[in-house]
């Protein structure tokens, strides 16, 4: 709960007499998706988050152009302008100092964006103008866009679109509780609230938003907890002279972990900088100037040694959660509080907010107090989101695992990956679709993956000969080890 901050009263003054169709738990990226999707069909609303002040995190910064589609469908894309949000128009990945630029795909090569019935209105589902965002790049390039922004200030957008749905009343309270009947049938949430206790508000169907660190996600299951394995240090540089302007880099090599930067506004840049342990280093600045400074491209030494010097580190933990089904009547977790991936390639956004397209489509036009038939549909949306999770969810695990490489066989993974890359046409375009949420097809991930993993075999072979050849066998267990559980996971399990 926020502390010792002035609470607008509007903000604690939710009606807990109503019956509402639903109450969403938590206002971060998906909660008010799902709710302003849902008062523009007509459903009253009650969304609860435990501080509606502005967030200052690491996460959650660039959007790929999947995301933005999904944005656009939701009738919330312009939650992207006037924040001095960053366009982002491919990646450039740098392995041992040489280069791949990977443009975004076009816009032919996939379906039109889906404009949902009553929630597209008015023009919302295309970009303004303003200062970085410009109208005849977004809607009239050929090639997709996604974009990088400061997390608080696109939060603070998303907020705001709620404010203005008349279906929606917002509460600030930290919710304590899932409230269930004695069948575990969910009918609402307890919510500790300034100045009034512990509340009780009830609805016809409660949705978990409640993140990262979600309280609520067990109650699909106890078991449905997160792996964390690796976390990410992050810091700010300011005025960067990026090596390729408008792209998220990857920074790769054989003697380091992977480093990802992208450029927030015109002055900010975001690094994250992995490290293999879900515990960070004591000394952090010792660890960046051994493991990290040497690595970095020589264009964004300035600023990178400016921040360094400054010594404002953030750090998260990177975490792993396959989907479960939402099999409970009145509940539905949503986000990272039901799915979380490697956040290596920017996918987090995009997946959830193509969950909520999915889910909208599914149950925005039932009647609420009909419970057994919005269940029926929100499992049917379990099944049917399968593929596009899997795709963006299993491609961040086995690239990150390629990425930081810490065996012999996955460094000649990495290093077949990047050749591959450099291969150009098809060899990148096709991951390209993958990373930017716009192909998703997990079988034809599979066959790209394996592909990869084949011309790293084959490299190895020409560089080693016959030991290569030997290797080979070794190699492809271990693609098969990284790639082939969390597909499972994804799709089957
Ligand atoms: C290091 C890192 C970098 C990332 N970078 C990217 C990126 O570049 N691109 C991308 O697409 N994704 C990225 N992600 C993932 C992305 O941040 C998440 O997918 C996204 O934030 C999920 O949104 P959400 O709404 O589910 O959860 P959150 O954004 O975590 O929001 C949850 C909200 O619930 C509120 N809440 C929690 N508990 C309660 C409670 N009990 N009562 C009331 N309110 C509550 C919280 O205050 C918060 O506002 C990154 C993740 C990490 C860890």
């Amino acid at each position: 709960m926020a502390e010792n901050k002035v609470v607008a009263p509007e903000l604690l003054n939710a009606d807990d007499k109503t019956t509402y169709d639903a109450i969403v738990v938590g206002a971060g990226v998906i909660g008010p998706c799902v709710a302003t999707a849902l008062a523009r069909k007509g459903k009253k609303v009650l969304i609860v988050e435990r501080d509606w002040s502005y967030p200052d995190r690491i996460v959650g910064e660039l959007m790929q152009p999947g995301g933005i589609r999904a944005l656009r469908s939701l009738g919330m894309v312009q939650s992207i302008n006037n924040i001095e949000a960053w366009p982002v128009t491919g990646y450039t990945v740098i392995y041992n100092g040489e280069e791949v630029d990977i443009p975004y795909p076009y816009k032919a090569d996939s379906p039109a964006v889906e404009k949902l019935k009553d929630i597209v209105k008015d023009g919302n589902d295309k970009v303004l103008e303003d200062s970085t965002i410009h109208i005849k790049d977004f809607e009239y390039d050929e090639r997709e866009r996604g974009a990088a922004f400061v997390h608080g200030r696109f939060l603070d957008n998303l907020r705001k679109i709620v404010a203005k749905e008349s279906n929606i009343t917002r509460l600030q309270g930290n919710v304590v509780e899932i409230m269930k009947d004695d069948k575990n049938e969910v009918y609402g949430a307890k919510v500790d609230i300034d100045g009034r206790g512990k509340v009780v508000f009830k609805a016809h169907l409660t949705f978990v938003c409640d993140g990262i660190f979600s309280h609520f996600r067990k109650e699909l299951h106890p078991d449905h907890v997160p792996k964390v394995n690796s976390s990410f240090v992050g810091m700010a540089l300011y005025n960067t002279n990026m090596p390729a302007p408008m792209h998220g880099h990857v920074i790769l090599g054989t003697n380091h972990m992977p480093i990802i930067v992208y450029q927030l506004s015109p002055e900010e840049t975001r690094i994250l900088c992995a490290y293999n342990s879900p515990k960070i280093p004591s000394d952090i600045k010792s660890w960046m100037v051994k493991d990290v400074q040497p690595y970095i491209p020589k264009k964004l030494r300035p600023s990178f040694d400016a921040a360094l010097a400054e010594g404002k580190f953030k750090s998260m933990p990177n975490s792993y959660l396959p989907a479960r089904a939402n099999d409970i009547l009145g509940l539905c977790v949503i986000g990272d509080a039901l799915n979380m991936r490697h956040p290596l390639t920017g996918g987090g956004m995009t997946v959830g907010l193509n969950d909520v397209v999915l889910l909208m489509k599914k149950i925005g036009d039932i009647d609420f107090a009909d419970r057994e038939t919005v269940l029926d549909e929100i499992l049917d949306f379990n099944y049917e989101k399968r593929s596009y999770g899997a795709v963006i969810n299993t491609l961040s695990i086995a690239l990150y695992s390629l990425f930081a490489a810490d065996s012999p066989n996955l460094k000649v993974l990495q290093k077949g990956c990047f050749k591959y890359f450099q291969r150009g046409g098809d060899c990148v375009y096709t991951p390209i679709r993958f990373l930017s949420g716009v192909l998703p097809k997990p079988f034809v991930l599979a066959r790209v993956f394996f592909s990869v993993a084949f011309y790293a075999i084959w490299i190895n072979i020409q560089e080693k000969g016959i030991a290569g050849f030997l290797e080979g066998f070794s190699i492809l267990l271990t693609a098969i080890k990284v790639f082939t559980p969390y597909m499972y996971n994804e799709l089957l399990a």
